[in-house]
């Protein structure tokens, strides 16, 4: 029965570590395989959605809650749904930056019992970046996480110098000693790595628990985004950098109108570039901070817009 289950790959890791370049990544490796991708973000707009590239691959949205508590169901009879009537080569899922990893492990048992799905490796991105720069009790809550996860990428190599990935490595290797590393710049992994085969060290079953800490951020998504000047923009970005853990949506700019522009906002670091992947949709963002650090006043002001919806995370564990 378990051989015709379908394998399943989890992709955890804070806001903005790299979890969606990952998966784009291992998604250019499909050789003919077909994938069903679950994305989930956190906000009421799905903007990771619109970035996974989908040359063989489903793409199924899950907004405005997280994998880990109010949308499991959904997933689960999601997943079901694809097991009866349409098997894919495997699934992969993005649980949002906010979600704690362990969260689908038992969603994902009562599937393998049912003989339609199975954990094949769990994946936690980690941004080199940022890891450590959040305070003590967050960096432990990652650390946490990474130990609860098969293989762990360490992702976003170019941004830090050789000794500082060997402490964030050395601190992985002491602090959860059974999970699998690996170091990556733009999530460049061979598909091979996530493998069982390619994991080097087999993890321990993670108990399953219910801590997550998603209710200390609040989100604010906006649709429908008038033409901004390139001025405006960089006066957003500002104000973004300031109030935000993690900001990202498709903007467009006067001076530009044809061109849909990303914006991709981690911690201090902001990268704006065409939008590879043509979409049709409105222009949207979401921007995410910790609870009562976003004055929405200021961004209501710069977008020109109302937010569709502002939210402390809706957690029913
Ligand atoms: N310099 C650098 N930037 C990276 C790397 N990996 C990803 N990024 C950038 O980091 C930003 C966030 O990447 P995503 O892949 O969207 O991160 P994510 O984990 O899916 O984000 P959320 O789902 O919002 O939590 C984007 O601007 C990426 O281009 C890397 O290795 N190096």
């Amino acid at each position: 029965m378990m051989d015709n289950s379908v394998p399943t790959y989890s992709f955890g890791g804070f806001l903005g570590a790299g979890k969606t370049t990952l998966i784009n990544h291992l998604l250019r490796q499909a050789d003919g395989r077909r994938f069903v991708v679950f994305v989930n973000d956190f906000g009421a707009l799905n903007i990771d959605y619109d970035l996974i590239e989908t040359v063989e691959a489903d793409r199924i949205a899950l907004s405005n809650g997280c994998v880990c508590c109010s949308l499991n169901d959904d997933l689960v009879q999601s997943m079901v749904e694809f097991c009866r009537s349409d098997p894919p080569d495997a699934f992969m899922i993005e649980a949002s930056g906010v979600a704690n990893p362990r969260a689908l492990d038992a969603s994902l048992q009562a599937l393998a019992q049912a003989g339609l799905a199975h954990a094949q490796s769990r994946v936690y991105v980690l941004d080199a970046d940022q890891f450590g720069g959040l305070d003590y009790a967050d960096t432990e809550d990652l650390v946490d996480h990474a130990a609860a996860s098969d293989l762990v990428v360490v992702n976003k190599s170019d941004l830090v110098d050789s000794e500082r990935m060997s402490e964030i490595t050395a601190l992985l290797a002491r602090s959860a000693p059974r999970v699998n590393l690996h170091k990556t710049s733009y999530g460049q992994l061979s598909f091979a790595c996530i493998e069982p085969a390619g994991l080097k060290v087999a993890s321990d079953a993670a108990p399953f628990c219910e801590t997550v800490n998603a209710e200390a951020f609040e989100t604010y998504s906006f649709d429908g985004i008038p033409l901004l000047s390139q001025t405006r923009l960089n006066d957003l970005a500002d104000a973004l950098k300031t109030m935000c853990l993690r900001a990202k949506g498709v903007v467009r700019l006067a001076e530009e109108p044809d061109t849909a522009f990303q914006v991709q906002l981690v911690g201090q670091r902001l990268d704006v570039r065409p939008l590879e992947i043509s979409s049709d949709r409105s222009s949207r963002l979401v921007a995410i901070g910790w609870l009562d650090t976003i004055d929405p006043n200021i961004l209501e002001n710069l977008l020109g817009i109302d937010p569709i919806s502002s939210s402390p995370h809706d957690h029913h564990a």
